[in-house]
């Protein structure tokens, strides 16, 4: 599989008023075309602060002070350089946990579409902009595209909302996607279909996806490979199955066991 996404030796610190705090330590991850890998690990191990460095958004008082991130062979991210500018929702793209807060209360879906196209589509004109809004929105399997295109968001279900901003993350035809606990604030039955919609557009669009989750089940479930974070260093990392039924670390086997069962 050819590689995508490769961050070696990524370490990241916070400037607080007594010191640096330490959020990244020397994290390793890679991700291939057409590959889906899990970032599991419970609140403040450190998988947002990992996605965001990869799009150049980390906080004002956090810098990177080691090692690299890579996208298709070029280093986006190093101490000092930062060219994450010229990928960021063109060959990226991001979706968020909660799509009601991405998306403008104001603005139609039409509207949002359009002005990702035109910022990011050099010379994009009104047909195309249509033509595309359109077939995005039918890749995110939503079946009555132009009632939605006239919609604003609160005049979607949570679920349909969360699949406009996955095509929003899509439209610009992105090698790379980064899904921040996007699942989290849905329930499980819509959480299932929008596992299931990115199973669909991974093996669709060829596309590499780093799906960030507290959820360990969810990324077995969904990922090929799953990289276990704990206070902001990766502690293990395989494929899912293997780190599923023979978790390696014992951290990953705390997580394993604080999982509810039904019997
Ligand atoms: N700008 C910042 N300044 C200081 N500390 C920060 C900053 N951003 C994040 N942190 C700290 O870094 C740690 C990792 O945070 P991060 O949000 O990456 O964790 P997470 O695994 O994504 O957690 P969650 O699942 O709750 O989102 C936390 O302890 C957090 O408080």
């Amino acid at each position: 599989m050819s590689e995508l996404l490769t961050v070696s030796g990524l370490s990241v610190s916070a400037r607080l008023s007594h010191g640096d705090l330490r959020l990244l330590d020397e994290v390793d991850l890679a991700i291939g075309r057409g590959e889906t890998v899990g970032v599991v690990g419970e609140s403040g191990s450190g998988k947002t602060t990992l996605a965001r460095a990869v799009v150049g958004l980390l906080d004002r008082n956090v810098r990177v002070d080691g090692g690299s991130i890579s996208l298709a062979g070029d280093r986006i991210v190093a101490p000092g350089t930062d060219r994450t500018g010229r990928i960021r929702g063109t060959a990226v793209g991001m979706v968020f946990q909660d799509a009601s807060r991405s998306l403008n209360p104001l603005m139609k879906v039409r509207a949002h579409l359009a002005e990702v196209l035109r910022r990011h589509v050099r010379g994009v004109g009104g047909d195309e902009i249509e033509r595309r809004s359109v077939e995005v929105l039918e890749q995110m399997r939503i079946t009555d595209a132009r009632r939605v295109l006239e919609s604003y968001p609160h005049q979607l279900s949570g679920g349909l909302r969360q699949r406009v901003a996955i095509g929003l993350a899509v439209v610009t035809r992105p090698s790379l996607v980064i899904a921040d606990e996007c699942t989290t604030a849905l329930d499980v039955t819509t959480q299932t279909k929008v596992v299931e919609l990115f199973r669909t557009l991974v093996g669709e669009l060829g596309i590499g996806l780093l799906f960030v989750t507290h959820d360990l089940m969810l990324a077995s479930d969904l990922c090929d490979r799953i990289a276990v974070m704990k206070s902001g260093r990766v502690v293990e990392q395989g494929p899912a199955m293997q780190v599923l039924d023979r978790p390696e670390h014992d951290y990953t086997r705390r997580l394993l066991a604080a999982i509810p069962t039904w019997t």
